[in-house]
């Protein structure tokens, strides 16, 4: 993991310090920064997956939109913390991948047989991308938000110390209420029935 670039990065929320990291196989990974990460008690961090139609677009379709936006605005309340943003969109399998599933979806199908119907797992995500950046900044201990256990479990299984799992559980609608009930049916997130 080869560290690009840093600046600061006015926002609504706070002045964050962004960080470019290139990963070896030449994709671009960021983290949004605050205050001292390696301060006690352990800084509050979000790991988000890239997701350009509901991070950029406000699509209601997921829950990607308001995670992020909350994660920024908890860290900015707190003073400190990160968001560490993974270039792996839809999950892992690339945003074509991820519109082909759309259309399945709009055909029936829910998200998980969609991904299985186009040849990928549920989830093609790789979390040591995380582990190598959180060892790039000297975080070895952190408070997680997610509602992803297996996101928990993959940083444990490599090392990274998760104090507590803090719940993002935002963004609700119509639109992504089947797609919300089949993460935590079929993936096992952690979210209220
Ligand atoms: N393949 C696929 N990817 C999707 C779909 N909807 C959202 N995504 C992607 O899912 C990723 C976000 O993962 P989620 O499963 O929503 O949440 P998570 O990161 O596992 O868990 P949290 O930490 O609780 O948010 C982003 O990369 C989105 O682009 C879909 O229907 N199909």
């Amino acid at each position: 993991m080869e560290r690009i670039a840093s600046a600061q990065l006015p926002t609504a929320e706070a002045t964050f310090t962004m960080t470019v990291f290139r990963a070896e196989d030449g994709k671009e990974h960021m983290v949004l920064s605050l205050g001292d990460l390696k301060a006690e008690p352990p800084p509050l961090v979000r790991i988000h997956s890239e997701c350009l139609t509901g991070d950029a677009l406000g699509s209601m379709r997921c829950d990607c939109g308001p995670q992020l936006q909350e994660a920024m605005h908890r860290i900015a309340a707190e003073g400190r913390g990160a968001i560490l943003y993974l270039r792996q969109e839809g999950r892992g399998i690339g945003l074509g991948n991820k519109i082909r599933a759309y259309a399945l979806q709009d055909q029936g199908v829910d998200t998980v047989d969609a991904n299985h119907q186009l040849g990928f797992p549920d989830d093609a995500r790789d979390y040591r991308l995380a582990v190598a950046l959180l060892c790039e900044m000297g975080v070895c201990r952190l408070r997680l938000l997610t509602n992803n256990p297996r996101k928990v479990a993959s940083l444990a299984a490599d090392g990274i110390e998760v104090v507590d799992r803090v719940p993002l559980q935002v963004g609700e609608n119509p639109h992504n209420a089947g797609y919300l009930a089949t993460k935590r049916k079929r993936l096992g997130h952690l979210l209220p029935p």
